[in-house]
């Protein structure tokens, strides 16, 4: 039933499949979305992390870092690790999307588009330790950028809704099981942007 309503929606209707995602612009004014962007960008201890692609190492393409509760970060291959400490800031953000989303969170994972030339590849947020429909929260602040959404299973089957700065997305039922996302690189010349997205992590 739940493939199926994936995949009826994707069909059926050009717009965004409301059961899967929830876009909202504007949740932070401007002025409140450029403060938090300049605090992140200078403020936060970015990496840039090494994963694994098959038998490859690749260099995330992206600068990363979590936030949270005690063993939440589940970064390091099959553990789970401490991550930082939530910062007012992120509280706040927290805060502000938890009735949204109409459930609290124990982890953030942020991740730091530079440029163009940084990106995430196809990917859908399935790990063991989100359960089976995680709900993600995510929240983008700076450069506009193109976030692509298709269904694993026909890449035909395709989305795409431009994040602006200030904005909200809530990702929910099916979506991580039957769709992948991503966020391409650009030819175009683009601003730093800062994406964070508050997870539920449940440790086994
Ligand atoms: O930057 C984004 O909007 C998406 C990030 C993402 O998909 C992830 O962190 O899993
Ligand atoms: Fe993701």
């Amino acid at each position: 039933m739940e493939q199926l309503s994936f995949l009826e929606m994707a069909g059926q209707s050009r717009g965004l499949p409301e059961e899967l995602l929830e876009y909202r612009p504007g949740l932070f004014s401007e002025a409140e979305s450029d403060q938090l962007l300049q605090n992140f960008i200078t403020e936060v201890p970015w990496k840039q992390t090494i994963q694994k692609m098959y038998d490859k190492e690749v260099t995330t393409p992206r600068l990363t870092a979590w936030y949270g509760d005690i063993g939440t970060d589940y970064s390091a291959t099959g553990t789970l690790s401490n991550p930082a400490s939530w910062t007012p800031e992120l509280l706040m953000i927290k805060n502000k999307v938890e009735p949204l989303a109409g459930i609290q969170f124990n982890s953030v994972l942020l991740n730091y588009y530079r440029d163009g030339n940084d990106s995430v590849a196809w990917h859908s947020d399935r790990e063991k330790v989100l359960g089976k429909h995680p709900i993600i929260a995510s929240v983008s602040l700076g450069q506009v950028r193109s976030f692509d959404i298709r269904n694993k299973a026909n890449h035909h089957q395709k989305y795409s809704v431009r994040l602006e700065h200030g904005s909200f997305l809530l990702m929910k039922g099916d979506l991580q099981e039957h769709g992948e996302h991503r966020i391409a690189k650009s030819t175009q010349t683009m601003k730093p942007r800062v994406n964070l997205t508050f997870r539920v992590v449940i440790p086994h």
